[in-house]
Order: structure tokens, then sequence, then C-alpha cells
């Protein structure tokens, strides 16, 4: 009898432990201080059924000749008291934030409607048409592009018509912000390897913050992803990033505070590629665009990374409420790497939506992603119409 009762709580305990290795494996982070240690993932990729699915049953030990029934275990759980968020899909999410543009909506369309709508259009409301398209930084060249095809659509004008109106002033709009430009994000897992997205662009654009949401939007999308915190001139840039991570499941690489970045964006890309996730998003430090040096550095960060993987997208985030300063910042940007995409942040606070017009037609990049506000899943992808109708609003 005592030693069924001794063999019982062997049993037991047993369980517990089992119970608590479990639960320990659905932790979220771990840092990469000194490099010898790795990360570990929380969500595991699509189809891995050995991690996706935890044991269900816990074998008895030492308890050969006792009847103990198989044990039903929880599976793996977020830390207490933290819960992974299911972002929504991307799909769509300009369409529902169209609202944020609402600053843009009554200084452009508005604006724009209202002189279109008038009876006989004298060459002072012609004025004042490109006037409100400059004063939205829609920019010289494409100001006089819209104006001059409106122009020439005069006669549908004279109708009056509403709804026309607003058709033919989307359309223009449209056909300026390069309906036809290749704006698909480069976060696709190529065969053998996870895709590397850099994230660089001036202190306080929306770096970091830009990551987090690219991590959700892929997580969204029901993709694997790793961050990588380059910033290591910023420690709370690191943590913030990490949250970022944290909120989804989403693991985060980073180094020692005022280490060498080029080394965590390239830990981050190794562990990234031992880990097989789909996409590595390495967001780098905040560094002002006129220093040479801080230059150089970013330049490196992308040369060391690509001595282990090719870098598929390099994405520049411009604050839209710096205006034409944004341009002149980015090709200072263009020139230390090769930006693939923008992505212009802060869309929510300014009246000037036309910056998306001169941003792309300066630098010749097109803008993949809108931020239009605080919020975690206030980043859009670009649709040039979509943007037009809301610009445009009614
Ligand atoms: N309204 C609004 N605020 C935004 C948007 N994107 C980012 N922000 C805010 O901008 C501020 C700066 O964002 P960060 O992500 O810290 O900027 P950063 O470029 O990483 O800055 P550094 O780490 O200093 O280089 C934060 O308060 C963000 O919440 C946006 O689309 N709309």
């Amino acid at each position: 009898m005592e030693f069924v009762i001794i063999a019982v709580a062997v049993v037991v305990v047993a369980l517990l432990l089992g119970v608590g290795l479990l639960v320990g494996r659905g932790r979220r982070t771990t840092r990469l201080e000194d490099g010898t240690a790795a990360p570990t993932l929380t969500r595991p990729r699509p189809g891995d059924e050995q991690a996706t699915t935890p044991p269900t049953t816990v074998p008895p030990v030492g308890t050969e000749d006792v009847a103990v029934p198989p044990v039903q275990l929880p599976p793996a759980q977020p830390e207490p008291g933290l819960t992974f968020e299911v972002p929504p899909p991307s799909a769509g999410r300009l369409v529902r934030l169209r609202s944020r543009l609402a600053r843009s909506q009554s200084s452009l369309g508005r604006g724009l409607l209202t002189v279109l709508a008038r009876e006989k259009l004298t060459e002072e409301d012609w004025e004042e048409v490109e006037e409100t398209l400059l004063a939205a930084d829609v920019g010289v060249a494409a100001t006089t592009q819209i104006v001059q095809r409106l122009r020439t659509q005069s006669l549908v004008l004279a109708t009056g018509d509403g709804t026309a109106l607003r058709e033919l002033l989307v359309t223009e709009l449209t056909s300026v912000l390069g309906p036809d430009l290749d704006r698909s994000l480069a976060t696709d897992r190529e065969l053998d390897r996870p895709a590397v997205v850099l994230v660089v662009g001036v202190n306080g654009a929306g770096k970091t913050t830009t990551c987090g949401k690219v991590a959700r939007v892929l997580v969204g999308d029901g993709r694997s992803v790793l961050l990588g915190a380059a910033d290591t001139f910023r420690a709370a840039a690191a943590d913030q990033l990490e949250t970022w991570g944290e909120r989804v499941g989403v693991p985060t690489v980073r180094g020692p505070e005022g280490g060498d970045p080029a080394s965590v964006a390239y830990d981050a890309v190794k562990t990234g590629r031992e880990a097989d996730v789909d996409a590595v998003l390495v967001d780098t430090a905040g560094r002002l665009h006129t220093k040479l040096g801080l230059m150089d550095e970013l330049g490196k960060v992308k040369r060391v990374v690509e001595k282990l993987s090719p870098v598929d997208e390099v994405l520049l985030v411009l604050d839209a409420t710096t205006g034409q300063n944004g341009v002149v910042q980015a090709r200072v940007f263009t020139e230390a790497v090769a930006v693939t995409g923008v992505v212009l942040t802060k869309l929510d606070g300014t009246a000037k939506g036309g910056i998306v017009v001169s941003v792309q037609r300066e630098l010749g990049i097109p803008v993949k992603l809108v931020g239009l506000g605080e919020g975690a899943d206030d980043l859009a992808p670009f649709e040039p119409r979509a943007f037009a109708e809301a610009l445009v609003g009614g």
C-alpha cells in the first residue's frame, strides 16, 4: 500500500513539472544580449505540426506497475497576463481608415469640388484650383497636369453634375498617383530563406512604430515574423519594438545598448534563417540625414546583412507632416541605400495629403504603405484609387 502511495505522489509531481515546462514554452522573447542565446519563436510556422500541437499525454514516470490514465495538457500559453492579439488582415484597410484623411479631404477634395461646381469657370477659378492643389503639396508638375486635363474636360464639368465631377476628380488624382507602380511588399519567404526588410528614416518619423505595425500586418496575413532592434543608440527604441512584437507573439533580437547596429541586424537575419520564419524586419537607428558618418553606417548595416542574405526591401519612413522637407531628406537616404519603397506616416495629422504625389514623382519610388494614426492597426497598404476617393471625400 505504501508503495502505491509513493508511486502516485511521484506521478503527481511529474505531471506538475510537465505542465510547467509546456506553459514555459509559450514565453515570448529571448534577448540576444551577447550573441550566444538563440531566441525562441512563439508563433510556429503554419503546418509545423510538432511545434503547433503540444503533446497531449505525459507518460507516467517510475510507475510501470501502477495504471494511471493518460492526462490531457493545455496548449502552450503566452506569459501570464499576456494575450496574443490577432490583428486584422491588411486587405481593405485604406477604405476602412479613409475618414482619417478628413483634414486633407476638407482642404483638397471639398475645396476643388466647390470651385469646379461653379456654373462657368473663369481664369480666377482655375487659379483657385491650382492653388488648392499646390497647398495640398501635390507639387507643380502634377498640379499642371491635373489642371490641364480638367480644363479639357470642361464640357463635362459644365453639366454641374456632382457625381460626374467627383468621378472626374478621382480619376485625375488617381492618374497622378502612379496607379501602375508595383507596390507589393517583398515580404514573401523565398524557398530557402526569410524575406529581409530594412526600415530606415530620420528620428521620430515613425520607424519603430512602422516596424511594429508591419509585423502586425504580416501576422494578420498569417506569416511568421522576427524583429531585429538595430537601433542600439536608443535603448527605449528596442524596448518599444519588443513590446510591439510581444503583443502578437513575434520575437525580437536585440543587442547591448550602444552596440554595433550592423551586428544586431546580422544576428537578427541569422536567427530568422535558423528559425525558418517568413520575414525578418530590421529597425535601424533614426539618423540625421545631414551627418555623413551616420549615413555611411546605414550603408554598412545593409552590406553586413548582405553577407548573409539579400535584402529584399528597404522601406524609407517619411513623416507626411514635414511636407517638401521630407522629400529632401528622402533623397539623402536614397543615396546611402537603395530604397525600394516609402512609408508615409502621420497622414492623419496633415491637410497635405498630396505629399504622396510629390514624394513618388520626385523620388521615383512608390509609396507602399501609409500611416493613418497611432493605433496598432492604423497602417494601410497604399492603393491609388482608394486614396484619391478618400481625398475627394463624399
Ligand atoms: N498620428 C500618427 N502618429 C504616428 C504615426 N506613425 C507613428 N506615429 C507616432 O510618431 C511618434 C514617433 O514614432 P517612432 O516610431 O518612435 O519614431 P522613430 O522614427 O522610430 O524614432 P526614433 O526611434 O527616435 O528614431 C510616435 O509617437 C508614434 O506613435 C501615424 O501614422 N500617425
